[in-house]
């Protein structure tokens, strides 16, 4: 017997059919095997909550929420139909749903008239895409005859800090989910993305969290894998909207994957590998509309044989910001007054690059947090000491992942012959001394060329031609 946690994505529920396929594989799965279920929201509800929060925020237009609110519970209702034949668990759930989006229609109405949008309203809000979709997954499987409730992150246990938007799971979560889930019978599924703090308040754990919940709750349980189903084949070479020819990865390792998704790569949230580290869990991902191919598997060994590069990235919503100034040469501890400063500030920074003459350093942040970055820096470092701070935003990183790339010498001779080769401009190199990734900054119309050079650079579609 295996304990299982799967997770699906939004694709994989976009709606009653896909749900109701959801509930066919789990149950092929479910003989003999022991597996906790978690689940995103439908395709794009997760978008569409936080688009109609902004505008009520913005033009206070209560019609507005009434034609959102009644599209949403239209598109559930369907769901359900779809997915659920029996007529008493279909009303169930109908119900369950209405009173849910009542709630949140009374919320919006709060946004419109208050005309505010607060960090922990947004956990609030769009907690709900969860909410709605995990009800009807487990009416799924109890049309199938299999015993199912669902649960909120925080009602399994999930305890975050109240870092309402990117919420971190508090240790002490960990045994509160063994505690929680491991007695229950059945097949629970679960609220990916939610969860919540001390005080019982809502909090998410970043876009596309919910790979990142089902890897807390697969590390909580001391689960035997941890199962991805996305619309994918698996992690593959590059992102196959870029590349076509991208090709799935059969095996790659724990630090690959992260730096991966550290890097854009949108399969995996950056944060969903470290849960499974602790316990050294194999993670796979797998593909819902093809669940007999193996996908991509992800363990601690590292696979070199596969060549030296494994997949190429590309992240964009990024900015340059650059600090400089002459007196920065020779100074001590200016970077380490950019970089407190940032961190006090909340900006994760992506990339950092200082030349050697020191007269400047260059980072690499998420245009979201571009203003935050630019105030702090501002605020407190000494002008005498650096005096320009700029900024460039129609930038995008590229970045080569492979741990085959340590000790290998000329990997970054060919990556960037490369881009000469094709007339594309590398504006700021980063490479980490652990030599699993090489990443750098090109124009944003260049990304995608980047990307499929690289692809075709290094075969990574498997042409040996
Ligand atoms: N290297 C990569 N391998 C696979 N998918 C990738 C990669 N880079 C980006 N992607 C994108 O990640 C998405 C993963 O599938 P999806 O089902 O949307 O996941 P989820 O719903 O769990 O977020 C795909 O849309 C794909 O285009
Ligand atoms: N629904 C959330 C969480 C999530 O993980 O979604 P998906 O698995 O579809 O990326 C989001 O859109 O961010």
């Amino acid at each position: 017997m295996a304990r299982l946690v799967m997770k699906f994505g939004g694709v994989s529920v976009a709606d009653g059919r896909r749900l109701r396929n959801v509930g066919e594989l789990v149950r092929g799965f479910s003989s003999g095997n022991e597996i906790v279920v978690v689940t995103s929201a439908l395709q794009g509800v997760t978008d569409d909550l936080l688009e109609c929060a902004r505008s009520s925020a913005k033009y206070g237009r209560v019609s507005d929420v009434d034609d959102f609110i009644m599209r949403l519970a239209e598109k559930h209702e369907q769901a359900i139909t779809d997915a659920i034949s029996d007529e008493a668990i279909r009303d169930e759930i109908r119900s369950d749903i209405r009173k849910k989006i009542d709630t949140l229609e009374k919320a919006y109405v709060g946004i419109c008239y208050l005309g505010e949008l607060t960090p922990r309203s947004i956990d609030y809000i769009s907690s709900f895409g969860e909410q709605l979709s995990a009800p009807i997954l487990s009416g799924v499987f109890r049309d199938m005859g299999i015993e199912s409730r669902y649960y909120t992150g925080g009602e399994v246990g999930i305890i975050t800090n109240s870092d309402y938007g990117n919420a971190k799971p508090l240790e002490k979560s960990y045994s509160l989910i063994a505690k929680k889930l491991l007695p229950i019978k059945g097949i629970p599924v679960v609220t990916g993305f939610i969860a919540m703090d001390e005080n019982g308040i809502i909090t998410t754990l970043g876009r596309g969290g919910s790979d990142f919940s089902a890897s807390i709750i697969g590390a909580a349980i001391d689960a035997d894998e941890i199962w991805f189903w996305k619309e994918t084949s698996g992690v593959l070479t590059a992102d196959p909207k870029i590349d076509p020819s991208a090709k799935t990865i059969p095996t790659i390792s724990y630090i690959e994957a992260m730096e991966l998704s550290f890097f854009g790569a949108k399969v995996l949230h950056p944060r969903a590998i470290e849960p499974a580290i602790r316990k050294g869990i194999p993670v796979r991902v797998k593909c819902t509309f093809d669940p007999e191919s193996p996908g991509t598997q992800i363990v601690q060994e590292e696979e070199l044989k596969d060549g030296v590069i494994k997949a190429v990235s590309l992240s964009t919503n990024v900015a340059l910001l650059n600090v400089s100034g002459a007196e920065m040469i020779g100074t001590p501890g200016v970077a380490a007054r950019v970089f407190s400063a940032l961190a006090n500030a909340g900006v994760n920074i992506i990339m950092i690059s200082q030349g050697s003459s020191e007269a400047n350093i260059s980072m690499v942040v998420e245009e979201k947090d571009l203003d935050k970055a630019e105030e702090a820096l501002r605020r407190d470092l000494p002008r005498e000491i650096v005096r320009g701070i700029s900024h460039n935003k129609d930038v995008c990183v590229v970045a080569v992942v492979g741990s085959g790339m340590a000790g290998t010498p000329g990997v970054a001779g060919r990556l960037f012959s490369a881009m000469g080769r094709a007339g594309i401009n590398v504006r700021m190199i980063s490479q980490g001394s652990s030599e699993h990734n090489i990443s750098f900054v090109v124009a944003a119309k260049d990304g995608k060329r980047a990307v499929q050079k690289i692809h075709r650079e290094f075969r990574l579609n498997g042409d040996r031609a």
